[in-house]
């Protein structure tokens, strides 16, 4: 005869067996994931972590806790350069900001701000900053770049000489002058033997400054660099994920930049919410577009660095493209939208160089065309408008279902019937 007591007992034993087997199993799963993140040596942080996260994160922490672990240096004292730098010397790795004045440098060494680009935001005591680029880069683990496209070239040149194993990350978005080379292309010409990812994502400099929880993205090819970079700049307000299309991910970045000049021009014209979502939808429709042409795939615009930085930039007027378009929207020449903004924008050049490449390439990029034309070729924003809305009969997402191209001549006919109308309403 057994008790209640007796059939408790048995019960709990085995509920300790399935416990003991549960915990076998987690020990082993503990121990693969403690491998590898002793080998990358790095994990990342949760609230109400299990078990297994919380060894991971208690190695993330030793991290954390040992400034020396990670040496970095950020490239460019404008505002991204900096709101990164503070993040990683935030968390304890050991930053070095490298900002081309030496008078700046002072400034910044002496108030802990930038007073140019982040006005009223305190940095971290821990950052340091310097003028001297081989001082800044020498004994470093990775070298962040955040200077706009235009200089990037020239900024891998001269940290070339003092390049002795360092990781490079390029924060930039944007694309060469006539080359059409994006950043991750420059690395590879001018550093071959370098190991290189690119980071892009939803992140507005200010808000990050204001510790808006915000997440970007790291692509690269390198796992120990991904964990790196995200180890160096996680934070409770900041998470960064992964991938390894670093085609994608880099191209999500320059090209939602066209999309919020287009944005911010139509903000001018007081358009509704229908317009705007029209204008963000068909812009990513383009963006993937072009990353497949360009080797990328098109999921990767589905996450942070395609639609959330498009949504970011396309929304908000702490965007510059975003300003610059609606300057431009307002009647400001180009010449005198970039002067009036001062800082950069990088889709005024990646206006130009996508336009180019499309037209040289043929893919179809209506919203990129119609911009160049009415920002380069002197055309009324209006009339490019309206000629955009008669482009005919397409699928709408064409890897769902592809475009149907026996209706161009359903196209053609009803181009000619508008044109005629216009023609029409002109002579009335
Ligand atoms: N500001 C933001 O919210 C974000 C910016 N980015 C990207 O970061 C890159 C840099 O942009 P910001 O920091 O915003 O620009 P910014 O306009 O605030 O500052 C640019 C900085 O680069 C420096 N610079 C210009 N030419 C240089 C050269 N030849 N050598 C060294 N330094 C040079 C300037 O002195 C300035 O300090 C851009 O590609 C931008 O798209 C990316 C994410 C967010
Ligand atoms: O890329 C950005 C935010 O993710 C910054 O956008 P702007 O360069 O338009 O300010």
């Amino acid at each position: 005869m057994t008790s209640a007591n007796d059939k408790k007992t048995d019960a709990n034993i085995e509920d300790s067996q399935t416990d003991n087997q549960g915990a076998e199993k987690q020990n082993s799963l503990l121990s693969s994931i403690i491998e590898r993140a002793t080998k990358s040596g790095l994990g990342r942080k949760k609230l109400n972590p299990s078990a297994v996260e919380s060894a991971v994160a208690k190695n993330m922490a030793e991290i954390h806790n040992n400034p020396t672990k990670l040496r970095l240096a950020f490239l460019g004292g404008g505002s991204f350069g900096t709101a990164m730098a503070n993040l990683a010397a935030r968390n304890g790795c050991d930053t070095t900001l490298w900002v081309r004045n030496k008078r700046t440098v002072k400034a910044m060494a002496k108030t802990q701000t930038n007073k140019k680009y982040l006005p009223g935001y305190k940095l971290d005591d821990r950052l340091k900053y310097s003028h001297d680029l081989q001082a800044a880069v020498k004994d470093t683990d990775i070298i962040f770049i955040a200077v706009p496209g235009l200089a990037f070239r020239e900024t891998l040149k001269s940290i070339a000489p003092f390049i002795s194993g360092q990781s490079i990350v390029s924060l930039t978005k944007g694309m060469e002058k006539d080359t059409f080379a994006l950043m991750s292309d420059i690395i590879k010409d001018e550093l071959p033997e370098v190991n290189f990812g690119v980071m892009s994502g939803p992140n507005l400099a200010i808000e990050i400054m204001k510790n808006m929880p915000s997440a970007t993205v790291i692509a690269s090819d390198s796992e120990p660099l991904r964990h790196a970079v995200q180890a160096a700049l996680h934070s409770a307000f900041f998470r960064v994920f992964a991938s390894d299309d670093v085609r994608g991910v880099e191209l999500g970045g320059a090209l939602k930049n066209i999309y919020a000049i287009a944005m911010g021009m139509a903000a001018a014209y007081e358009v509704g919410e229908n317009t705007k979502a029209m204008i963000l939808t068909r812009g990513l429709a383009e963006m993937s577009r072009f990353g497949v042409h360009a080797g990328a795939n098109p999921l990767t615009f589905l996450g942070l660095s395609g639609v959330g930085d498009l949504y970011a930039t396309c929304s908000s007027e702490l965007s510059r493209n975003y300003r610059i378009g609606n300057m431009l929207g307002r009647g400001m020449t180009i010449d005198a939208a970039v002067k009036k903004l001062g800082q950069t924008a990088e889709g005024v050049n990646t206006i130009q160089q996508v336009h180019e490449k499309a037209t040289k390439e043929g893919i179809y990029m209506p919203i990129t065309h119609a911009l160049h034309a009415v920002i380069y070729e002197d055309k009324a924003a209006l009339g490019v408008a309206l000629h955009l809305m008669e482009a005919g009969f397409r699928s709408d997402v064409e890897f769902v279902m592809e475009h149907d191209h026996s209706n161009a001549a359903l196209t053609a006919q009803m181009q000619t019937a508008s044109k005629t109308k216009h023609k029409k309403d002109e002579n009335k």
